[in-house]
């Protein structure tokens, strides 16, 4: 990972000067410039590896002009830590700089963050939010420290939302307050702010969940309940009796929520958002109505249900109650081809929200459906599922799904084409998909999302103003992915108990096989290896390998150690081991595989498999017969194999017959090697399966391999997510990510992420660097 080492801040007020200041301790060079600097602005950002963004929003786009201008390229990670929305467009702050810089990473800082208890080193917490992963990891590292923790996300629009929103509330709870209204009233007034500021995100297409994050409500909190906050004393000062201009004098600093304030007042009257705090708080900034008028008024609104949509068995209702309201509304999807063809189910997957599916993507479908791989299979459901819904009622009216959402295709109209932006070319699918979205987006009272897995669809999305999403149904945040082990530390008796009595009971939350180290609390190079069982919540030794190794092979490193215990144990049926190029997953897998099926005969016949994806390149035709053909994506296991089986040494010394000792193996049908194509309506039974590269496979794969594992078999997959052939999986996204996750709560699954490389120094270095 890059490391950033200079960073230019432009804004030299409070926070810009706060962030410096966190930079600079964590050893950064710091460079800070404002409207009145007498360094220039090319100066300050020349050669930075962070330009951060810390001026107030009334600022903020002419100053991303003035940069924009200077055409220093496109290497430096932007960081966005203004609050606020754009009165034109209600652009957030990083919206507002992705105009101006769509080819630079855009990163997002936002949290509970009062800067003068920051500055005065008192401890905080903040989020960077970004879609690019790297980019954040990079902002992340360089703010973290030891009193201020820094936490990533991939929402940076819900974050900055939240960030801006709560500045509005704040000067309403201040004028609470400044009225003495007492801490019902505050909680009340603070609780219904949330159901507004959920609303709004609903409206512009934020994830629910970051809301109730650190720059959600972490910093409705911060502001909302802390005299430091400028916005909160802005409406303690109108509380008073001051003028708008007085307390803003008298504040000397940016309060952002009289802006965003009047933005959102605007955006409730012309798009019919019920927003009546913001609406309140911009009418009394505006000296139309007086502190006691707008307490009443919101007071005096009509009653209603606190949870609109009560009794209804949707997974909004096992959300806190203030939020089930703005998810009353619903938000029409369109869906992309590439979306069905990764999963025909998605169909099912938008709660009660509507969906649309351009008649674009039924004519794409229809191309693919002849195929034979796992693309023509999807083409083909998709067929039938929608054949199967005519029967409810006409598509192009609109049928209901079992959620409540309405599917409907959506014909082309030629003014849609009509009214793509110039330079988009009409008779292209996908422009013809976002004509669709986007006079959907005008036709409709309800947000509209285009949901596509084509990254450039999404920034044309963006360019024209549509909101698009990646679909996500499936995908598990690979950094944040179980890696199966955990450390606990222990008082060295417990140590003792463990290794007297071969277990010891433990209190704590632990997955179902999760290998732990056990640590002596008062001497922590001493440690001992177990297994957490969670039938009797007790964690266990690990199973010892015979002394000459497992197929002559020996665990290299504690990882190995854990691997091995799990592919060993015939209780666990479904082992899935992660790990970069080099770390052994497929040596170890198939070394247990052998023993398991020449030595202890506990399976019949060891099945090695892997998806065909070639790497780089394809080679075109091949000649020869079948295996002759296949010989090239199978020879990775062929290695594995002639090393174990050669008892090979590390120094590539094998002997001679080598070969003939698998193919010996496959003569006695003890081995089979196959490509995965071969495995799709067979069933399996007593057999030590391994899948290798299943990081190629997509989640839909996964489930068709394993669900045809018959009785008394045993699967193990193994990958590496960042070796992904395969266009349409990412680290994320990928069968073998998915099931890592979905299993890590069974008692028949083990996991492990194996992080140190055993091939050379060299693969290993190479796996870390390239
Ligand atoms: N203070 C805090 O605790 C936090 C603030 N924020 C956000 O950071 C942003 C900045 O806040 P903060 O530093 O506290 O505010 P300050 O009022 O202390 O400083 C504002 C900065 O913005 C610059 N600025 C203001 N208007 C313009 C303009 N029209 N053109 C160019 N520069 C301009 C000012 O320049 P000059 O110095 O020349 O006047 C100054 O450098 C706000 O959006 C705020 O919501 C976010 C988290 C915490
Ligand atoms: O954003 C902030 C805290 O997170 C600062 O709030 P104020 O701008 O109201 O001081």
């Amino acid at each position: 990972m890059q490391e950033a080492k200079v960073a230019a801040i432009l804004g030299a007020g409070a926070w810009g000067t706060t962030l410096a200041q966190l930079l600079r301790s964590n050893g950064l060079e710091v460079r800070q410039w404002s409207r009145r600097s007498e360094t220039s602005l090319a100066a300050t950002l020349a050669e930075a590896d962070l330009w951060i963004m810390a001026v107030s929003m009334a600022g903020l786009a002419s100053v991303a002009d003035q940069v924009a201008a200077l055409q220093l390229g496109d290497r430096a990670i932007w960081v966005s830590a203004t609050k606020g929305l754009a009165d034109l467009g209600w652009r957030t702050p990083s919206q507002v700089l992705s105009d101006r810089f769509p080819l630079q990473p855009i990163t997002v800082l936002s949290g509970p963050n009062l800067s003068k208890e920051i500055s005065q080193g008192l401890p905080a917490a903040t989020v960077i939010a970004s879609r690019d992963r790297h980019a954040a990891a990079v902002v992340q590292q360089a703010f973290a420290s030891d009193r201020f923790r820094v936490y990533t996300n991939r929402d940076p629009l819900g974050t900055e939302l939240g960030g801006a929103l709560k500045n509005v509330i704040a000067i309403a709870v201040g004028v609470c307050d400044g009225l003495c209204l007492g801490a019902n009233a505050r909680s009340a007034l603070v609780t219904r702010a949330l159901a507004e500021i959920l609303r709004v995100g609903a409206y512009f297409g934020a994830r629910t969940e970051t809301f109730f994050g650190l720059s959600g409500l972490g910093d409705l909190l911060a502001t909302c309940t802390s005299p430091l906050s400028r916005n909160y004393q802005v409406g303690f000062r109108l509380a008073q009796g001051e003028s708008l201009a007085a307390a803003l004098t008298a504040i000397a600093a940016t309060a952002e929520g009289v802006s965003t304030a009047r933005v959102l007042a605007q955006l409730a009257s012309r798009e019919g958002l019920e927003l009546p705090i913001a609406a309140c708080v911009a009418e009394l900034l505006d000296n139309r109505i007086s502190p006691t008028t707008a307490i009443e008024r919101l007071m005096a609104r009509d009653l209603k249900a606190e949870l609109v949509r009560e009794n209804q068995n949707v997974a909004s209702n096992t959300l806190p109650l203030a939020i089930a309201e703005p998810l009353a509304m619903k938000k029409t999807y369109v869906l992309d081809t590439n979306v069905l063809l990764h999963d025909p189910m998605a169909l099912f997957r938008f709660e009660d929200n509507d969906l649309v599916i351009p008649i674009t993507v039924i004519e794409e479908i229809d191309r693919f459906k002849k195929d034979l791989n796992e693309r023509g299979r999807n083409a083909r459901q998709i067929s039938r599922l929608l054949d199967g819904f005519r029967s409810k009622g006409h598509l192009i009216e609109g049928i209901t799904l079992d959620h409540g959402g309405k599917l409907r295709v959506v014909m082309l109209e030629k003014t849609f084409l009509e009214q793509l932006p110039s330079g988009l070319i009409a008779n292209a699918n996908d422009n013809a998909i976002l004509a669709v979205a986007l006079a959907l987006q005008q036709q409709n009272g309800q947000p509209t999302i285009l949901v596509t897995k084509d990254t450039n669809l999404r920034i044309k999305a963006d360019a024209t103003g549509l909101c698009a999403e990646d679909y996500e149904s499936d995908k598990i945040d690979f950094s944040e992915l179980y890696s199966g082990t955990a450390e606990v530390y222990l008082a060295p008796d417990q140590l003792q108990v463990f290794r007297r009595e071969g277990g010891l009971d433990l209190s704590g939350e632990f997955f179902p096989n999760q290998a732990l180290t056990l640590v002596d609390e008062t001497n922590l190079s001493h440690t001992l290896l177990g297994r957490y069982r969670a039938s009797d919540r007790r964690v266990v030794p690990l199973i010892q390998p015979p002394k000459m190794g497992i197929s002559r092979i020996h665990a290299r490193n504690r990882e190995q150690q854990f691997a091995l215990d799990l592919l060993l144990d015939d209780n666990i049926q479904l082992v899935t081991l992660v790990g970069k190029a080099g770390t052994g997953k497929t040596l170890l897998a198939v070394a247990a595989g052998l023993h398991k099926v020449a030595d202890e005969r506990h399976f019949s016949r060891l099945l090695v498999s892997r998806p065909i994806f070639p790497m780089g390149r394809d080679l075109g035709f091949l000649p020869g017969d079948l295996q002759e053909k296949l010989a090239p994506w199978m020879q990775p296991i062929i290695d594995n194999l002639d090393f174990i089986l050669g008892g090979a040494n590390n120094n590539g010394d094998r002997p001679s017959n080598k070969q003939q000792n698998y193919q010996d193996l496959m003569g006695m049908n003890l081995l089979q090697i196959e490509p995965l194509t071969y495995i799709r309506g067979r069933s399996i039974p007593r057999q030590f399966m391994i899948v290798d590269e299943a990081q190629n496979l997509t989640p839909h794969e996964i489930k068709t391999i394993l669900t045809r594992a018959g009785e008394g078999t045993k699967i193990v997959l193994t990958g590496d997510a960042y070796q992904i052939d395969n266009p349409y999986v990412d680290a994320s996204s990928n069968g073998l990510t998915y099931v890592v996750e979905k299993f890590k709560n069974e008692a028949i699954a083990g996991h492990i992420t194996l992080e140190r490389g055993e091939r050379s120094p060299l693969a290993e270095l190479s796996a870390n660097l390239l």
